[in-house]
């Protein structure tokens, strides 16, 4: 079976053209075992290019390194936008309307090689995220919640997937590999939670360290960046233009206050192709 590696900012992903078939090639161990670094390929996930349905071009899963699935990934959005355009060539389409378990995400490929994503509107409700933090229909704001021996002041936004923002004065300092499966495992999470540290260095311009669930510290999330924004905003902490700082690079971010839909601008890029010999599970 051939795969392609991408990555976007150092988040790295295996990317099978799934297009003949419904159904996912490999099974979620498999993707386990594809991801380790050491004894796989090594990746933060994999990501099947399957059939359009519901008059979509194409669908999007995703599978992460621990074998979970989410329900998007705003990274691996751009990789798969790359990757469609590679297989189909010369005349490939410019904007892909994507199907994912977060709805349709729709990637437009720029001419400068980057890739801008219309990530939909964020979700705000206790129970759209979800989390037991307050009431279903509540939103989730500097709410405190204890880890660790220590008040965190929590805000909460869902990108399709969930995600738990708290602004620390230095995010360089967050322990995350301590910290971050504290709170991804938390009970409050019925769903386990992403989790972003942010500092913020102007309102424009914040800087984020991420613990994703399913895949541990990365270089990079889409999904984080985003819903760290709309967090910004919610604590008038953060512009709603705003460049996010991760250790892969940077990602620019709008939370639009016409649509109330989230922009994001990043690149995407191709590593190496490859044929895997064998693949047990
Ligand atoms: N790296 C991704 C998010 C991948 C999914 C996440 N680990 C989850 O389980 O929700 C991104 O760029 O958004």
């Amino acid at each position: 079976m051939e795969f392609t590696k991408y990555h976007g900012l150092g988040n790295d992903f295996i990317l099978i053209d799934n297009r003949d078939d419904p159904e996912p090639r490999i099974t979620s161990d498999q993707a386990l075992q594809l991801c380790d670094r050491n004894f796989g390929i090594g990746a933060d996930g994999v990501i099947f290019a399957l059939p359009g349905q519901e008059g979509t071009d194409y669908t999007m899963r995703i599978f992460n390194s621990d074998g979970s699935e989410p329900e998007m990934c705003g990274n691996g959005i751009r990789c798969l936008g790359k990757f469609l355009a590679d297989l189909e060539g010369d005349n490939h389409k410019t904007h892909y309307r994507i199907h994912t378990l977060a709805g349709v995400i729709i990637p437009e490929l720029k001419g400068d090689g980057k890739v801008r994503v219309d990530m939909g509107m964020p979700q705000l409700s206790a129970a759209q995220i979800p989390t037991v933090l307050a009431e279903a229909d509540q939103k989730v704001i500097n709410t405190p919640i204890e880890i660790a021996d220590k008040l965190w002041e929590v805000t909460c936004v869902s990108m399709g997937n969930p995600h738990c923002i708290t602004f620390v004065d230095d995010a360089d300092a967050i322990p995350l590999e301590t910290i971050g499966p504290l709170f991804e495992h938390h009970s409050v999470f019925p769903q386990r939670t992403n989790t972003e540290f942010i500092q913020v260095v102007r309102p424009d311009y914040i800087k984020m360290r991420v613990w994703e669930r399913g895949a541990g510290a990365t270089l990079a999330c889409g999904t984080g960046a985003c819903a760290s924004v709309v967090a910004g905003v919610l604590t008038n902490k953060s512009d709603r233009i705003c460049t996010v700082e991760l250790p892969g690079g940077c990602l620019d971010i709008e939370w639009s206050e016409t649509d109330q839909r989230v922009y994001m601008t990043g690149p995407a890029e191709q590593v190496f192709t490859g044929k895997l010999s064998q693949i047990s599970g």
